[in-house]
């Protein structure tokens, strides 16, 4: 596949896109689980915490009044009270009606049927308190009973705004738990919900409280209190302690907190609207930090182009030299580039190295290895051939006749000395080479028998007679390669002096 710059580019800012797309789904979801966790949280507790000044408060204040008066009532005051008669009564039900705000009216009725109301009311005919449904169950003592809703009796209620009303009472009994009578109050639930107007509920939610006929009894509009119902749906979800469920009907979230006695149920309801509005209202920052980032990212992505495309131009200028055109900036254009120079640098050093005639090491690849050799501290002879009367076999039979037998003379030795050393062209027509082995009377054997070979070979050439002469040294540490080269060319001259076509040596034989 051909890889452009902008390929590449954008392969590689699709890679780093995966993280950042990666991070900010992450991000979503757990903005998503702490706000709604938020809300539901926050919901719960407002139920609870309005629920419990509104409820729970309020209705053990109005038990403490019943209880107080109920233990501090007999039979005798209550005969007394329902007969008219002036007594202690007639200025502590006055007191509690008018000085609280829980109750609006009093019905104290005995076990016989004598009842009085507070405040005075036209007497009903055949009206028989201890046979209403409000009244407390006989044998409960110390305890407070809530009403259901219910139409009073006309008359009996003094309560021009509504029809219906709601009664706490409790039983009175003697001092030997015999029952005596009752107190009835009626409760004012307009005052009891003027707490909730300075509630404030978040997520634009109200609250209000009902019975479990669903009726509502506490609302902070004064107008909705016992004139309309919550859905059955709700009073039949509302199982638990608390909890909330989703009201398909009104497409709300309700919150509920329910109570044994007085059996009501406080509700705090949320608009599925207000709900989504508050969880996506969170997303703003979030879409705002994504957006921000991704603006960012574009202009980095262009910085990036831009920069990798002279970064690439620039490569391929260095590697070949020539300014880059569009169309041929790709990977693939300058990876065969670079391989081609690697190659034409391969054969240069190549060239460099090997002798073109003689394919023997060039003087170059002499040194080197020799250095390496005395860098290594590596123990080696130095051997140095030169071709004998070579100047007498060019000038009679040719330059290229002297060429072939230089040729011929190289590749004998390459044969001969094998893996026991390595051989160059040291210059002209003399050859060196280096022995690795140690053992003196093999590499003297292996030039030897090179030498003698070359001596008894049949030229084509008829009357020529090739040879070498050479000396042979051993490198002792510490000497340079010029010190030991001087010593392999004065070995060299002695044997051209001795007569030619011989090997001399510093003598190693023992
Ligand atoms: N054909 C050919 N001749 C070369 C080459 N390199 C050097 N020569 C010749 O080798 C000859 C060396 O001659 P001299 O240095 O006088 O030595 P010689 O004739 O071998 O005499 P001695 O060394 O004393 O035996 C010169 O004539 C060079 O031109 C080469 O690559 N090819």
């Amino acid at each position: 596949m051909k890889i452009t710059t902008n390929k590449a580019v954008t392969i590689l800012m699709f890679i780093m896109l995966i993280p950042f797309v990666f991070i900010s789904a992450c991000a979503f979801f757990y903005i998503k689980n702490i706000t709604t966790n938020t809300f539901f949280e926050t919901m719960t507790r407002v139920t609870e915490n309005t629920a419990q000044s509104c409820i729970e408060q309020q209705s053990d204040e109005i038990k403490l009044v019943l209880k107080s008066l109920s233990e501090n009532l007999d039979d005798h005051n209550i005969t007394e009270f329902t007969s008219n008669e002036r007594t202690e009564l007639h200025k502590i039900i006055p007191s509690i009606i008018n000085s609280t705000i829980f109750f609006k009216g009093a019905l104290i009725s005995s076990v016989d049927g004598h009842y009085k109301l507070y405040p005075q009311s036209i007497k009903i005919n055949n009206f028989q308190p201890n046979k209403k449904q409000w009244q407390p169950y006989l044998g409960m003592k110390s305890e407070t009973f809530f009403s259901n809703p219910y139409i009073p009796v006309v008359g009996s209620d003094i309560d021009e705004n509504s029809n219906m009303l709601i009664t706490a009472s409790t039983n009175v009994f003697d001092a030997q738990s015999e029952i005596k009578g009752s107190i009835v109050l009626k409760l004012d639930l307009k005052k009891m919900s003027r707490i909730l107007q300075s509630k404030i509920i978040p997520y634009g939610g109200h609250f209000k409280v009902a019975t479990r006929s669903g009726n509502v009894i506490m609302h902070a509009n004064a107008n909705e209190i016992l004139s309309t119902k919550v859905p059955a749906l709700w009073v039949k979800n509302s199982t638990e302690l608390y909890g909330n469920f989703y009201d398909a009907e009104t497409k709300s979230i309700i919150f509920y907190r329910t109570y044994n006695n007085p059996d009501w149920i406080a509700f705090t309801i949320v608009s599925q609207e207000s709900y989504n509005h508050a969880i996506y209202s969170s997303y703003t920052l979030l879409f705002a930090v994504i957006a921000t980032c991704i603006v960012l990212y574009l202009i980095i992505f262009l910085l990036h182009r831009i920069y990798f495309k002279q970064l690439l131009s620039m490569l391929y200028m260095n590697v070949n030299g020539v300014e880059i055109c569009d169309e041929r900036a790709t990977f693939e254009n300058i990876s065969s580039s670079i391989i081609q120079k690697q190659k034409k640098l391969e054969f240069a050093e190549n060239l460099s190295m090997i002798d073109e005639l003689t394919k023997l090491g060039t003087r170059r690849k002499f040194n080197t290895d020799i250095q390496e050799l005395i860098e290594n501290e590596t123990c080696f002879y130095l051997a140095m051939i030169d071709l004998d009367n070579f100047k007498f076999i060019n000038d009679n039979f040719g330059h290229q006749t002297g060429d072939s037998v230089l040729k011929y003379v190289s590749q004998s030795g390459v044969r001969v000395i094998s893996n026991a050393g390595q051989l160059y062209r040291f210059g002209g027509e003399e050859i060196t080479v280096l022995f690795t082995i140690h053992n003196f009377k093999e590499v003297y054997k292996l030039l030897d028998k090179w030498r003698s070979g070359i001596f008894e070979k049949k030229w084509r050439e008829e009357n020529i007679t090739v040879s070498f002469s050479c000396g042979i040294t051993k490198w002792n540490s510490g000497e340079t390669s010029d010190q030991i080269l001087e010593k392999a060319d004065k070995l060299l001259y002695k044997a051209k002096r001795a007569g030619k076509n011989c090997i001399i040596s510093s003598g190693y034989w023992s």
